[in-house]
């Protein structure tokens, strides 16, 4: 049974439907990691989730998660902090479709089955509506197979948000290394709005 969803993850009457950048990745391409630090998708978090997103029709993606033994809560279990932490970034990857850089706001998440160690997430998630710099959307993340059991599920606000947030509150050295790092410069300059 699906939990009641709060009022502020409903969006306003003037909320619109969110369109794709047509720039987007094309369906089936993967996005890649935003950060290679990042504990949701960067390679280089030994411990990290190693999410791999890939780009799905209108504003949706696909990605999965393999829950290693670094991820445990009880024994043998996933941790719930590390399955909402893998349903928030593969929301916040929405945010390559629609190339706004934004943030996540609210969160909530129903956890539905037990995830052990060793099993993979299929994740999936689409944004639902836009209103000004607020985002909505809604993620799953299923057991066994894309078309398996539910396991897990969240609603979310992002808000979207200046490159500032991050240069001006992000840690200097960290902040000082990504812009020191074309690679990293470019990653950032794909959320860009407006082409
Ligand atoms: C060199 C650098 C390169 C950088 C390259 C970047 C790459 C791209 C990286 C992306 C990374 C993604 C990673 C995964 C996604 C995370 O995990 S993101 C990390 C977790 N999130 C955060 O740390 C956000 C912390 N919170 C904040 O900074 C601020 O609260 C926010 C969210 C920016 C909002 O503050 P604000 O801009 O002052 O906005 P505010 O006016 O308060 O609110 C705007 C609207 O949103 C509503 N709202 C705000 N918060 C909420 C809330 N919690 N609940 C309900 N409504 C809310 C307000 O009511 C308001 O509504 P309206 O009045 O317009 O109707």
């Amino acid at each position: 049974m699906k939990s009641g969803t709060s009022a502020a993850l409903s969006p306003p009457a003037d909320a619109t439907p969110p369109v794709r950048h047509p720039e987007a990745p094309a369906p089936g391409e993967p996005l890649g990691a935003h950060y290679g630090q990042c504990f949701g998708c960067g390679g280089d978090q030994p411990h990290g989730l190693h999410l791999q997103a890939r780009a799905g029709e209108g504003v949706s993606v696909t990605a999965e998660f393999t829950v290693r033994p670094a991820h445990q809560g009880a024994p043998g279990l996933a941790h719930g902090g590390v399955l909402a932490s893998a349903l928030d970034e593969t929301l916040g990857s929405l945010n390559w479709l629609l190339r706004t850089i934004a943030v996540t706001g609210r969160l909530e998440t129903d956890f539905v089955r037990p995830v052990p160690v060793g099993a993979t997430l299929y994740l999936s998630a689409e944004v639902t509506a836009v209103a000004g710099r607020k985002i909505y959307c809604t993620a799953t993340g299923r057991t066994g197979g894309p078309d398996g059991p539910v396991a897990v599920r969240a609603d979310a606000l992002f808000i979207e948000v200046k490159v500032e947030h991050f240069t001006e509150n992000g840690r200097p050295e960290e902040i000082r290394a990504a812009l020191d790092d074309p690679d990293q410069v470019r990653r950032a300059r794909a959320f860009e709005v407006n082409p």
